[in-house]
């Protein structure tokens, strides 16, 4: 397996270019370039990022929003994730789009949106994502697919109009946003955000 790793390519293909002396005040504008580059580039789900929460535990979740106030996702405030983060709000967020060799990371409090907010995210999904979700059981041990799927079918016949109250809309507040663009030559360019009293500073970091 050693050898069959270390013969696989890293950063293979052409590379962007990234003048980190150009780049916008705020890290969420920047990040919203580097999102249209990565749509362009084709990166199939480049808003599919990983969470870290202070438990030592990590996974991947959709973005739903990023503005001034940060970076948005939704989950049911009971699953594991959700308790990580009411015991220890402290979170990481990790998105890596492999054409262009770019990592983003974010780093931040994570706070629940107001309800009505988590409410409206839990209504535009899908009527079997809103009755899965509904069940309220994620990441429980599953005796078997059959108990799944009748539990689903039996929470999609009162789904029209329901709002699961556990259904939270989180944001991560940042204090650090970390741009990382991979360089051949490994001279990668790092420009870190960091957030201050008076606004956004930006520095460099060694590769
Ligand atoms: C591409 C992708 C997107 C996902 N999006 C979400 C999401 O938006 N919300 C969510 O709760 N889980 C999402 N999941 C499932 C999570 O990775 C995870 O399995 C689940 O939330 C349970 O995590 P937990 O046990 O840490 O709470 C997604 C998984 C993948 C692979």
């Amino acid at each position: 397996m050693r050898d069959y790793l270390r013969a696989l390519p890293v950063f293979a293909g052409e590379l962007p270019a990234f003048d980190p002396s150009a780049a916008p005040s705020s890290p969420s504008e920047l990040f919203a370039e580097w999102l249209v580059a990565a749509v362009e580039a084709g990166v199939r789900e480049p808003h599919a990022m990983t969470l870290s929460t202070a438990g030592a535990n990590a996974r991947v979740l959709i973005l739903k929003n990023v503005d001034q106030r940060g970076w948005q996702f939704a989950a049911h405030a009971a699953s594991p994730k959700g308790r990580e983060l009411s015991q220890d709000p402290r979170a990481a967020l990790t998105f890596y789009w492999s054409p262009q060799g770019r990592q983003i990371r974010v780093r931040g409090p994570v706070h629940p949106s107001p309800p009505e907010e988590s409410a409206a995210d839990f209504l535009a999904r899908s009527p079997g994502a809103r009755a899965e979700a509904s069940l309220g059981r994620q990441s429980r041990p599953l005796t078997d697919r059959a108990t799944l799927d009748n539990a689903v079918r039996e929470a999609q016949r009162g789904i029209e109009g329901y709002v699961e109250p556990h259904w939270t809309l989180y944001t991560l507040a940042p204090g650090q946003v970390e741009f990382w663009q991979a360089d051949k030559d490994r001279k990668h360019t790092r420009l870190r955000y960091s957030r201050t009293p008076s606004g956004w500073t930006r520095g460099l970091l060694w590769p």
